[in-house]
């Protein structure tokens, strides 16, 4: 079997701020992209093609990819543009948002696991802490879905690759202009094929970097793991 992960880095970061790309973002002192590709290194993927903003292809905190391509205007589309340039011998992929800087090699594992075992599409996920609440455009609730039924998806998510590609190519490249609204996440591509999609427990530690709150946390989450 082998493993390769499309790392996607190429947005903005609007909710976060900053100066950079938030995949450039610095947290103590090194880029968000070069954690995420450190955890990568010591899992199982063989591969991993990095699908960052055009113009920082070079940058040296890409160093640990095997191949850097330039990403689009849509989650959707980066992933897409990183499945084109994986080399023809991968069996399993894995789409990880380098914004999850902090999720452990043994998370990728898990999921490799899963895939390699039963399942041709695999999510890790929590359980939800907060009531959830359906609204409709006004904000009037419509309703209350039963919260152990409900599960907070993360990345690295995992695929066998003919699947993934399916799902992707029915799809389209979510671009401006497109039919269908991109798909926040590469599961629900995979659903909308009516292919099941399975989840396999996530972890604490791969919670996404969207505000500037979570560069806190994720500081404190290293600050605890030094201490160890
Ligand atoms: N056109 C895009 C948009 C997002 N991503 C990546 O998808 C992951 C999850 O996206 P998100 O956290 O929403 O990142 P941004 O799009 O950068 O954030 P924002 O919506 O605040 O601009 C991130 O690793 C991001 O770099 C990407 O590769 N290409
Ligand atoms: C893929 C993802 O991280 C799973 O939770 C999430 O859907 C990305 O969403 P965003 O809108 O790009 O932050």
């Amino acid at each position: 079997m082998t493993v390769a992960c499309i790392l996607v880095a190429a947005g903005r970061g609007e909710r976060l701020g900053g100066d950079r790309p938030k995949a450039f973002a610095e947290l103590a002192g090194r880029p968000l992209v070069e954690y995420a590709l450190r955890a990568l290194a010591r899992s199982r993927a063989h591969d991993v093609v990095a699908v960052v903003p055009a113009g920082l292809e070079n940058d040296p905190a890409l160093d640990g990819a095997t191949r850097v391509v330039a990403g689009g205007a849509t989650r959707q589309e980066s992933v897409l543009l990183g499945l084109r340039a994986l080399p023809g011998s991968v069996d399993v992929v894995l789409v990880h948002d380098a914004a999850r800087c902090l999720a452990p090699p043994e998370l990728f594992d898990a999921v490799v696991d899963a895939v390699a075992a039963r399942h041709d599409a695999v999510v890790p996920g929590l359980a939800v802490v907060d009531t959830v609440k359906q609204v409709d455009d006004g904000g009037r609730v419509i309703a209350t879905p039963d919260r152990e039924a409900l599960r907070a998806v993360q990345t690295p998510q995992g695929f066998r690759r003919s699947v993934l590609e399916r799902a992707h190519a029915a799809a389209g490249p979510a671009s401006a202009g497109s039919a269908d609204p991109p798909a926040s996440d590469d599961a629900g591509l995979v659903e909308r094929l009516g292919l099941p999609v399975y989840v396999v427990p996530g972890h604490p530690d791969a919670f996404k970097i969207t505000q500037p709150m979570d560069l806190l946390l994720a500081e404190a989450v290293l600050a605890a793991k030094a201490a160890l």
